[in-house]
């Protein structure tokens, strides 16, 4: 059995969705968890394109010890020396550096020759090997490539040392065959490709992205590269629950497996679900609400009498833990510590003493406590950002009624301890909230997106609200959660302007440092 290599872009391709905002404690979570499901290499990030992004490569790269950790650079110095900068003291540092190889992208984006495009790409990787034991080359577009043009230059870069090429279908554009067919074809062309491996990246611009990693794999890829719940740039990439779980499930027919713990995938999908905001449709392969789900009567005729008539997966294959029902108000901290730990979470004392109480608030309020509640509670906890920046929901209370203005009183306390309290209007509740704490903060803003979902089931569920917005000409994104919608949609708006506030609060020591 050949065993696929599982290359992870959730950090990098997977935060390039349109409105995903995820901050450095968030990234380490998700990182966490990545490692604890098995996959090979972590990609996490793009050094060079903001301080941030740095910082975050660098700080998993030190604390994950048992995936690869890599970074994206253009194929350009100054790229690949931020992702040196930031990997350098990792076990085994890995670039993955790119160059586009189409006709579309070399003529109009990078406006080069196909000459230059080799000469820059050899140069790059030439130079990435005086520090990295691992390169990674990638032909962006190169399935809009022509296949003689990718030959050569392939050829070039293995010369030039990178050890892994990958060949990814940037846009969503191939179809399975096709793209079997191409790493078949460059297997068989391109003289010295032995002892390299060939990775799949694959888009969903045609919702073909995880059929095409299948394919690839059935043609001879030792690597597949995608993100959890196939978020990612325009319509997303190759989920890697379902790759993964297509390869358990038809080993007969691939004859191929991967290392991770399937397991895990189900606590994996809701952390990035949760941590991103983009919510898993109920009918999502393998990790939405009803992939377990039967409905209709003949359906469950058939599972009660033999699961396998209509179940090709188990749940327990992917964690899914059928005893939902788990803590109540009568529990102790040592049940709450246990669950903490079953739910893969590492909290200090003193942030899972603060958990506890609040689910033991939570658990006066409401009737039965889920694993939803405590996994929301715990990620919060866990990605909590430093105490003493940004502002404090003190006190709200809203006026609501069908024939009257709904009106908001809020007190907000500010970092320096001062506490504001204003009140105004809006046509409906949640609006006049937002007005009135847009006119208490000192910034300018504007809401760009509002989404609510309820965590777990039942009419007590707490709601979980995520906001994107642009303050004081940032964007920025924040989620909150409470048992009330309008706490929750508070909380989101302050969490989102505390994120902005955190990060120009990171910038401004950085400058006073700089200046030192
Ligand atoms: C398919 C993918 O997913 S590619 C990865 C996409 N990810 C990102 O873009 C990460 C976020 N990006 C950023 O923060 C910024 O775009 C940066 C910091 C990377 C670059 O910012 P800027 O220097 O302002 O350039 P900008 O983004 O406007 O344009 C990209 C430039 O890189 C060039 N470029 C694009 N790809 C490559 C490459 N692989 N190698 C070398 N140059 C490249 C473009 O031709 C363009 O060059 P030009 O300025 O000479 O026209
Ligand atoms: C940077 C490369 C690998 C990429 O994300 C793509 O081509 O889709
Ligand atoms: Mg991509």
């Amino acid at each position: 059995m050949r065993t696929i290599e599982i290359f992870d872009t959730t950090l990098r391709d997977g935060e390039q969705s349109a409105g995903v905002n995820l901050n450095t404690i968030e990234k380490i979570e998700v990182a966490k968890q990545l490692e604890r499901l098995g996959v090979d290499v972590i990609e996490a990030g793009f050094p060079a394109a903001s301080k941030g992004d740095f910082d975050a490569v660098q700080r998993i790269g030190s604390t994950i010890k048992n995936s690869s950790v890599t970074g994206l650079a253009r194929a350009q110095q100054r790229d690949i020396d931020a992702v040196w900068e930031s990997l350098k003291g990792t076990a085994e540092p890995r670039l993955h550096v790119f160059l586009a190889t189409s006709p579309i992208h070399m003529t109009h984006k990078l406006k080069m020759t196909p000459d230059q495009v080799i000469d820059t790409a050899v140069q790059a990787v030439q130079y990435a090997k005086k520090f990295f034991p691992v390169v990674q080359w990638s032909a962006e577009d190169a399935c809009r490539s022509d296949l003689n043009f990718l030959v050569k230059i392939m050829e070039r870069v293995i010369d030039a040392g990178a050890s892994v090429i990958n060949l990814p279908d940037t846009v969503g554009y191939i179809t399975p065959h096709k793209y079997g067919e191409l790493f078949r074809y460059v297997r068989e062309n391109v003289p010295n490709i032995g002892g390299v491996k060939l990775s799949a990246h694959c888009h969903d611009d045609l919702g073909m992205a995880t059929a095409n990693s299948l394919a690839a794999i059935e043609n001879g890829a030792d690597q597949i590269e995608g993100t959890i719940n196939g978020i990612g740039e325009r319509a997303g990439n190759a989920a890697l629950e379902e790759v993964a779980v297509a390869l358990r499930i038809r080993e007969d027919f691939y004859g191929a497996t991967t290392r991770l713990k399937l397991d895990e995938i189900k606590k994996t999908s809701s952390l990035v679900s949760k941590l991103t905001g983009m919510r898993v449709p109920a009918n999502k392969a393998v990790v939405g609400d009803n992939a377990f789900a039967h409905e209709s009567g003949i359906h469950q005729d058939g599972v009660l009498k033999e699961k396998t008539t209509y179940e090709i997966i188990t749940p327990e294959l992917i964690g899914v833990n059928s005893n939902r029902l788990v803590l109540g108000k009568h529990s102790g901290r040592h049940a709450f510590k246990n669950k903490a730990v079953e739910l893969g979470f590492d909290l200090t004392d003193e942030k899972l003493n603060e958990a506890f109480h609040t689910f033991k608030d939570l658990a006066d309020k409401k009737k039965e406590i889920v694993d939803e509640d405590l996994f929301s509670i715990l990620t919060n906890k866990q990605t909590e950002m430093t105490e003493g920046v940004g502002f404090t929901l003190e006190r709200m209370q809203v006026q609501y009624g069908m024939d009257n203005i709904p009106t908001a009183t809020i007190e907000l306390k500010f970092e320096d301890g001062n506490v504001t309290r204003l009140a105004s209007t809006g046509s409906g509740s949640v609006e006049a909230i937002y007005n009135t704490i847009e006119k208490i903060l000192p910034g300018k803003s504007k809401l760009l997106d509002y989404k609510i979902n309820s965590v777990g089931g039942g009419r007590d569920a707490l709601a979980e609200v995520y906001v994107r917005l642009e303050y004081d000409g940032e964007n920025t994104s924040g989620r909150g959660t409470a048992q009330d919608v309008l706490e929750a949609s508070a909380r989101a708006y302050l969490n989102a302007v505390n994120r902005s506030a955190q990060r120009s609060h990171s910038r401004g020591k950085e400058a006073v440092q700089a200046s030192l």
